[in-house]
């Protein structure tokens, strides 16, 4: 069997195509959108994702602005930053790009945010819909990692109802969401969420439906522990020199040959990156929907 590939690009394509129609129909009453960014420092991974974020912002007709700080910001300014943007009309919704340099006190920081205008989904106030709203549908804003594995399986119809899924990684921004939302009733799916201290991972990996692999250890899942029909989600990011080109490349968390197994296989760039970037978009378009009322 060879999996059936979950292409977040395309995916990511349609959901902007989609997105920019309905930005239209905001600034056709009056609203414009507008995300607001906040980087701090210059590593070049960060700076990458928010120059792609702001591409995004211009192909679907929502403004952008920027805040960009040194790395050795101190937290007043960067949190003064953070006040900044909660007071700016024109930023509808803004993201704090992680991570934050070392000895910053990130916590403070997004709890700092305006949880009207968290476009990450990542304010304890939004997380804390996602943990109480079991049964309901929810109308907060949710992170986007986590939004953009469930759009992307829904968009190709694979169900997990019953499931058993196991999540590699307890990171804010993968791991915990994405075990919350998956077993909300909607989904219904059995979550294991593992960990730097869980024993026998392969033993869990082995009787997996459904690997979501956001370790950031490059080829952690072989491609022999995978169940055949199994559905493969890699979100890991580690990055090698292709040999080749001599340049850096992004390499996944799941070895590639376990596609081989698998029924579906989201591939790592190509799957839940662009998704990414397009829940962001949504997340800021349904902001700006709300306060429309
Ligand atoms: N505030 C946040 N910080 C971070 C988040 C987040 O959701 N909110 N997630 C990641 C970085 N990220 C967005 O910010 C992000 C990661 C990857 C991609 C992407 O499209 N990747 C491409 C490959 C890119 C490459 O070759 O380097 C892909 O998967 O195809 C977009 C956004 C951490 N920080």
């Amino acid at each position: 069997m060879t999996a059936q590939i979950l292409d977040g690009k395309a995916t990511a394509g349609d959901i902007k195509a989609e997105l920019r129609e309905r930005v239209a129909a905001l600034r056709e009453r009056g609203i414009t959108p507008g995300l607001g960014t906040l980087l701090v420092g210059d590593d070049p991974g960060s700076q990458w994702y928010v120059a792609g974020k702001h591409r995004d912002c211009a192909e679907v007709g929502i403004e952008s602005l920027r805040e960009d700080l040194p790395a050795d910001a101190t937290q007043d300014e960067i949190e003064a930053a953070v006040r900044r943007l909660n007071d700016d009309p024109a930023c509808t919704g803004f993201i704090v790009q992680l991570p934050l340099p070392k000895g910053i006190d990130t916590h403070r920081v997004l709890e700092l945010v305006d949880p009207g205008k968290d476009a990450d989904g990542l304010h304890p106030t939004n997380l804390g819909r996602l943990v109480l709203r079991v049964n309901e549908e929810i109308t907060s804003p949710l992170p986007c990692t986590p939004r953009g594995i469930v759009e992307l399986l829904a968009r190709h119809d694979v169900d997990l109802a019953g499931k058993e899924v196991v999540v590699l990684g307890r990171g804010v921004t993968v791991g915990r969401p994405i075990g919350l939302l998956l077993t909300r009733r909607a989904v219904n799916a059995t979550v294991t969420l593992t960990h730097t201290g869980t024993r026998d991972l392969e033993s869990l990996v082995r009787r997996a439906d459904v690997v979501v692999a956001a370790a950031g250890v490059q080829g952690i899942v072989r491609a022999d522990w995978v169940k055949p029909g199994a559905v493969l989600i890699d979100v890991g990011v580690s990055r090698e020199t292709d040999p080749e080109t001599g340049r850096s490349r992004v390499v996944g968390d799941i070895d590639p040959a376990a596609r081989e197994v698998a029924a579906w296989y989201s591939p790592n760039p190509g799957g839940v990156g662009p998704m990414t970037r397009a829940m962001l978009l949504a997340n800021v378009v349904e902001t700006a929907e709300r306060l429309a009322g």
